[in-house]
């Protein structure tokens, strides 16, 4: 809408996925789509071109299968010769190709930055990122924070990102090389909500650290076909029903899609919970409790698939939200002014969740030590949620949070425009 003109370089089942462009902006917007390299089918089945489309220890082969697209991208850089180069931590690769053909680079890390504190620790740029790192506040944090991982999630974090998998390349090394090109890092992220860990992280860095606003989606630009999601949802009280959704690459175990179910079940709230079929389930149909369907029909909902999460949440019905904390869904919940029951499991989502209850958006599910969780955990954070004294004060903050994340004017109007700025001039001045 700035008059950027911009190539969407990606793999055609991604491109398929994302919204169509308005005609209006057709001009502006290339779609270029490079088919993904294809690996033994041991390896990677050919329909994969993204962490949803397998199972976690897959991602590896992935990142392998996107690697092998640098020739094309090259030749791509090498004919169109941008001014910038917006990527994410995957393509180390593009670090030589912008050297080349002198192209400026920024980084663009998908995850929030009270998370983005955590591993951007000055030991972790020169050592691989130890456990104990993860597990207090970043010293650059001249607040009292609480973000921080907890030990049974570094661990399992702190092994994955360090380690040289399939690929060649740990994650760590692709981040490394990337950011120590770019000119700046980009952030889904707003002084608004999480100034003070935006602060933290320009003081970690010699590099600007631009927020480029929350990225709220624009109702009516996704898929909302009024199914029967929605005529159900129309005949529920306002604000009374708990969304349940895991986002897109988390994949749960049996035992944690049951002890959901049946907390779900003892919380005797209504739900709509977007479920899809889990790696271990035999068939398309039987991976719930037996009858829970049937116990729970008269006031709950279970959607087998793939959902429209935002118009779902846009929802006079919806009240709140049980989620694992992924950013996008954050953002999304908040829009709209839920409260957030948070259940975090990988990458971002501990920090994230501890921020949001820090900021007294959130109330986070009890976990043992291990990581394990019951029913009773999940049915008591719901209630405390929804409708319990003790959860007024964080419904209220919720609602009052949608005034700033859903404000397209603050998000698009003033931080996208002030990022258009940057890419013109390339100078950023810090606020
Ligand atoms: O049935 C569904 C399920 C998901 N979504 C959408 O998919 C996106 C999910 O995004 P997010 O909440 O960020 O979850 P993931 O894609 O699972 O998140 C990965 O990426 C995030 C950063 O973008 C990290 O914060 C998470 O930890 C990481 O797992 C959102 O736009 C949802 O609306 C749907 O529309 N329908």
């Amino acid at each position: 809408k700035a008059g950027v003109r911009v190539s969407f370089v990606s793999t055609p089942k991604n491109i398929e996925r994302l919204p169509k462009i308005p005609s209006t902006l057709a001009h502006l917007v290339d779609f270029v789509s490079f088919p993904l390299p294809s690996l033994d089918k041991e390896l990677l089945s050919e329909s994969a071109e993204a962490t949803m489309d397998i199972p976690f220890e897959k991602i590896q082969y992935l990142k392998l299968a996107y690697d092998h697209l640098q020739h094309g991208v090259k030749q791509f850089v090498a004919d169109q010769l941008p001014d910038w180069v917006i990527c994410d931590f995957n393509p180390h690769w593009i670090v030589e190709i912008v050297k080349e053909f002198r192209v400026k680079l920024i980084f663009f890390s998908c995850l929030s930055t009270p998370a983005s504190t955590l591993f951007a620790q000055p030991e972790t740029c020169k050592t691989p990122l130890s456990p104990e790192s993860l597990t207090k506040p970043s010293e650059f944090a001249t607040f009292s924070s609480s973000v921080a991982y907890r030990r049974h999630e570094a661990i399992p974090f702190s092994a994955g990102v360090n380690e040289v998998n399939a690929s060649g390349v740990s994650d760590l090394e692709r981040i490394k090389m990337i950011v120590s090109a770019a000119q700046a890092i980009i952030h889904r992220s707003c002084y608004e909500i999480d100034g003070e860990y935006l602060n933290a992280l320009q003081h970690q860095s010699e590099k600007p650290v631009i927020p480029i606003g929350l990225l709220p989606i624009e109702r009516g630009t996704v898929d909302g076909s009024r199914d029967k999601i929605f005529e159900w949802l129309d005949k529920q009280t306002s604000k009374s029903v708990v969304f349940v959704g895991f986002g897109s690459e988390l994949k749960l175990s049996k035992d944690q899609v049951f002890e959901i179910a049946y907390g779900l079940e003892e919380s005797e709230l209504p739900f709509l919970w977007a479920l899809r079929k889990p790696i271990w389930a035999s068939n398309d149909e039987d991976f719930l409790p037996v009858d829970f369907i049937e116990r729970t029909n008269n006031r709950g909902v279970v959607c087998k698939g793939w959902v429209p999460q935002l118009e779902i949440l846009a929802h006079p019905s919806i009240g709140g939200s049980l989620f694992h904390s992924g950013w996008g869904s954050v953002i999304e919940t908040l829009q709209f002014g839920h409260i957030l029951v948070v259940l975090p499991f990988i990458v971002d989502q501990p920090p994230n969740a501890r921020f949001l209850v820090e900021k007294g958006l959130a109330i986070e599910v009890n976990k043992n030590e291990d990581g394990s969780f019951t029913r009773k955990d999940i049915a008591r954070s719901l209630t405390q949620a929804m409708v319990s004294e003790e959860g007024k004060k964080i419904r209220s903050n919720a609602e009052d949070a949608a005034a700033i994340v859903g404000n397209m004017e603050l998000h698009q109007g003033h931080y996208i425009a002030e990022f258009v700025q940057f890419l013109k001039s390339g100078i950023w001045k810090q606020k």
